[in-house]
C-alpha cells in the first residue's frame, strides 16, 4: 500500500499519512519499542550511521513509531520535515540550539509563553544570544528591533493566556524583507494546523507542544517542529543525534492517533468556547474576555483572516482581583483545576500564579496579566453544563 498521501485532503491526511502495516498485518500502526535497530553486516551499519544508506539507527533520532507521528503532522502543517521532541519546550529548545549561536539576536513577542520568555531572555541569554521582546500587535515595532544580528522571529499566536494575535504573513514579510536568512518560528500550538498553518502564511518553521490538542486527552508530554528538509530535516535533526530530547514511541503513537481525531474535536471545542465567551461577555462582573471568535476582540478582523476558528481557550478578567478569581475557581464542580489545555475535559488556571507564575509582577503588568485573570481550556463536554459549572 502506498504511504504518500500528498494529494489527498487534509481529513484523509490525518488518518493515513505515515501508516505502518508490519508482518501481521494489524491495521493499527504498531509500537516499536526498542533503543537500536539491527543491521545484517558492519558495512550496513557503516552506512546507516553516515547517512550514505537511509534507515533506522538508534531511537534518540530514528525510530518507525515516531516517524508516523512525524510523517502526519508535516503532512497537515503542509512541511517538509518534521521531528518529533520531548516536550513543546524541548522542541523550542531545538530550535533555538540549531539555529543559533553565540552573538546572534532574536525578535519576540513580550506577551509570549511564560516558560518560552524564560528560556529565551534567561537560559539563551547566558549562552551569548540576546533576545528583544516587542509589543506584538505593532509592526512598526517588529521591524525596528530587526538587526543586522537578528537570526530568528519568535512568537506564538494566539497567545498564551491573553489570546492576542500576531499577523503571521505580515511580520514574517518584515523579517524576510529586511534578511532572507532570519527564520520566523510561529508556536502554532493553540490553533493547530486544524485552524491555522503558518507556513503558508509565510512562516518558515512551526512549533508544537504536542501535550495540548494533539494528543487531546491529557495522556502524554510531547512536541515538535515542521519546517523544511534543510533546517528541520537537517538541522533540528541534527541537534536531536546529539544532544537527545526525543519523543518516545508510545508518546508518539498517542500522538499519532490523537491527530486522527484533531479536527473533529478541535471544531467543536471552538463551538464550545464560542458560546462560553459570548456568555462571559453578557456577565456584569467580568471585566474583559479575551477571545479572537469575539467581534468585541480588538484583531477579531486579523484572527478571521488567518485562523478559520476563534480556538479553545477563553480567558476573562474578573473585578476583585486574586480573591474573586480564586473563588471562582475554587468553585467549580466539574472543569479541572489544573495548568493544561487541549483535553477532552475542560480546565481552568489562574495565569498569574501558575503557567506565568516565575514571571516578575513588572512583567506580567506589563502585558496585562493580571490577578483577575482566569483562562478556561474547553473540552469537549456539554458547555450548558459548563456554563452553569462556573458561578460569577
Ligand atoms: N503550556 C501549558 C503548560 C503549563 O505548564 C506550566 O504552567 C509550567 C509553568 C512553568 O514553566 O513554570 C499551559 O499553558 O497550560
Amino acid at each position: 500500500m502506498t504511504n504518500d498521501f500528498k494529494n489527498y485532503r487534509p481529513a484523509t491526511q490525518a488518518v493515513r499519512v505515515g501508516q505502518l502495516r508490519g508482518s501481521e498485518g494489524e491495521h493499527s500502526e504498531p509500537i516499536y519499542t526498542t533503543s537500536s535497530f539491527v543491521f545484517g553486516s558492519a558495512a550496513e551499519s557503516a552506512a546507516r550511521f553516515s547517512y550514505q544508506e537511509l534507515g533506522n539507527i538508534y531511537s534518540r533520532f530514528t525510530n518507525p513509531t515516531v516517524r508516523v507521528f512525524e510523517q502526519r503532522l508535516a503532512a497537515l502543517e503542509g512541511g517538509e520535515s518534521c521531528v518529533g521532541t520531548a516536550s513543546g519546550m524541548s522542541a523550542m529548545l531545538a530550535v533555538c540550539m540549531a539555529g543559533l549561536q553565540a552573538g546572534d539576536h532574536v525578535v519576540s513577542a513580550s506577551s509570549i509563553f511564560g516558560a518560552s520568555k524564560i528560556l529565551l531572555a534567561g537560559l539563551l541569554a547566558k549562552f551569548g544570544v540576546d533576545t528583544s521582546f516587542v509589543d506584538m500587535k505593532n509592526l512598526d515595532a517588529w521591524r525596528a528591533a530587526l538587526s543586522p544580528k537578528t537570526r530568528m522571529v519568535f512568537f506564538e499566536t494566539p497567545t498564551n493566556p491573553l489570546m492576542e494575535i500576531g499577523d503571521i504573513a505580515a511580520i514574517s514579510e518584515i523579517a524576510h524583507a529586511y534578511n532572507t536568512d532570519i527564520k520566523v518560528v510561529v508556536d502554532n500550538c493553540f490553533c493547530t494546523p486544524v485552524l491555522q498553518q503558518p507556513l503558508s502564511l509565510g512562516a518558515d518553521v512551526v512549533l508544537h507542544s504536542a501535550t495540548k490538542f494533539i494528543d487531546g486527552q491529557g495522556r502524554c508530554v510531547g512536541g515538535a517542529v515542521v519546517g523544511d528538509a534543510d533546517f528541520v530535516g537537517d538541522k533540528v535533526l541534527g541537534f536531536m543525534r546529539t544532544a537527545g530530547p526525543s519523543m518516545s514511541p508510545f508518546n508518539a503513537w498517542t500522538f499519532a492517533k490523537g491527530l486522527e481525531t484533531l479536527s473533529l474535536r478541535m471544531h467543536q471545542a471552538c463551538d464550545n468556547s464560542a458560546r462560553i465567551a459570548e456568555h462571559l461577555s453578557e456577565t456584569a462582573n467580568v471585566k474583559n474576555v479575551y477571545y479572537p471568535g469575539l467581534e468585541s476582540h480588538p484583531q477579531y478582523h486579523l484572527a478571521k483572516t488567518q485562523q478559520c476558528k476563534g480556538g479553545a481557550v477563553v480567558s476573562f478578567e474578573v473585578a476583585g482581583g486574586r480573591e474573586a478569581a480564586w473563588r471562582i475557581i475554587d468553585q467549580v464542580k466539574l472543569m479541572s483545576i489544573t495548568a493544561n489545555l487541549g483535553d477532552t475535559r475542560t480546565t481552568i488556571t489562574h495565569p498569574y500564579t501558575t503557567t506565568h507564575a516565575r514571571w516578575s509582577d513588572e512583567e506580567k503588568a506589563e502585558v496585562g496579566i493580571t490577578e483577575g485573570l482566569i483562562r478556561i481550556a474547553v473540552g469537549l463536554e456539554d458547555v450548558e453544563d459548563l456554563i452553569e459549572d462556573l458561578q460569577l
